[in-house]
């Protein structure tokens, strides 16, 4: 029986990650994502650092809130990339404190911080985190920080008991819209796409994440099991 998905959460938010070279910014903004990650990891494949020229990215139009993903940096060297490029959301990959992200929420920042999950995640863990950020990012633990490409086992987030919204990450492709939009988890804000839409490190495939886009915005029916 097909099911329509009147109650499925259209308002979900997506956010395509590891973005640097400005023409295929410019073809991305154009289909107007919610927010686009630059990624101020050195060690990255897609560290943005050197390509990403601030003055372009600062007069990027309002209607994208651009994050800056960190791993492990001193709030110091966070608050003065977010100055150089105009940043308005931060997000979070390492082992930052609570206190670190309540000092990021304070100063104005939308916070998002990461988690790396597999089967046997603990939520308790976060309620330290409780309050002191916009948004969690469920990611899948693999070897990089982030950007691995491989989905977790999604079963785990019916665990999830906590209040803050979360975006859902971790090797995300069209393949996936549909069960992501079946609204089986009530905390689901948005997703983050990332390396399954590139055609090389930091480079996107725009027509694919268009493609990405259309589905996740319309509303979809999906096939009752
Ligand atoms: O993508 C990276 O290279 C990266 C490196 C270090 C920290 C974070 C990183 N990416 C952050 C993201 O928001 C990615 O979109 C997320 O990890 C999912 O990536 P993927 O599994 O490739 O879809």
């Amino acid at each position: 029986m097909a099911v329509s998905l009147t109650n499925a959460p259209t308002t979900l938010q997506v956010k395509v990650c590891g973005m640097r070279e400005p023409e295929n910014i410019g073809d991305l903004v154009a289909l107007q994502p919610d927010y686009i990650g630059f990624i101020f990891y050195r060690k990255s494949a897609r560290y943005a650092g050197e390509k990403l020229n601030p003055e372009y990215a600062k007069h990027l139009p309002a209607t994208v809130q651009k994050v800056g993903v960190f791993v492990n940096e001193a709030l110091e060297t966070i608050l003065a990339l977010t100055e150089k490029y105009g940043l308005q959301a931060v997000q979070l990959h390492g082992h930052e404190t609570p206190e670190l992200c309540r000092k990021l929420k304070q100063a104005g920042f939308l916070v998002l911080k990461a988690f790396a999950l597999d089967d046997s995640f603990d939520f308790t863990t976060l309620e330290f985190y409780e309050g002191t950020c916009d948004y969690y990012l469920f990611d899948t633990k693999g070897q990089q920080h982030g950007g691995n490409g491989v989905t977790f086992n999604w079963q785990v987030l019916d665990q999830y008991h906590l209040n803050t919204p979360f975006f859902l990450s971790g090797g995300l492709d069209i393949e996936h819209v549909a069960a992501i939009k079946a609204g089986r988890w009530p905390q689901l804000r948005g997703i983050d796409i990332n390396s399954r839409f590139e055609l090389e490190p930091g480079l996107k495939n725009i027509s694919k994440v268009k493609k990405m886009l259309t589905a996740f915005r319309e509303n979809i029916s999906i096939a009752d099991k």
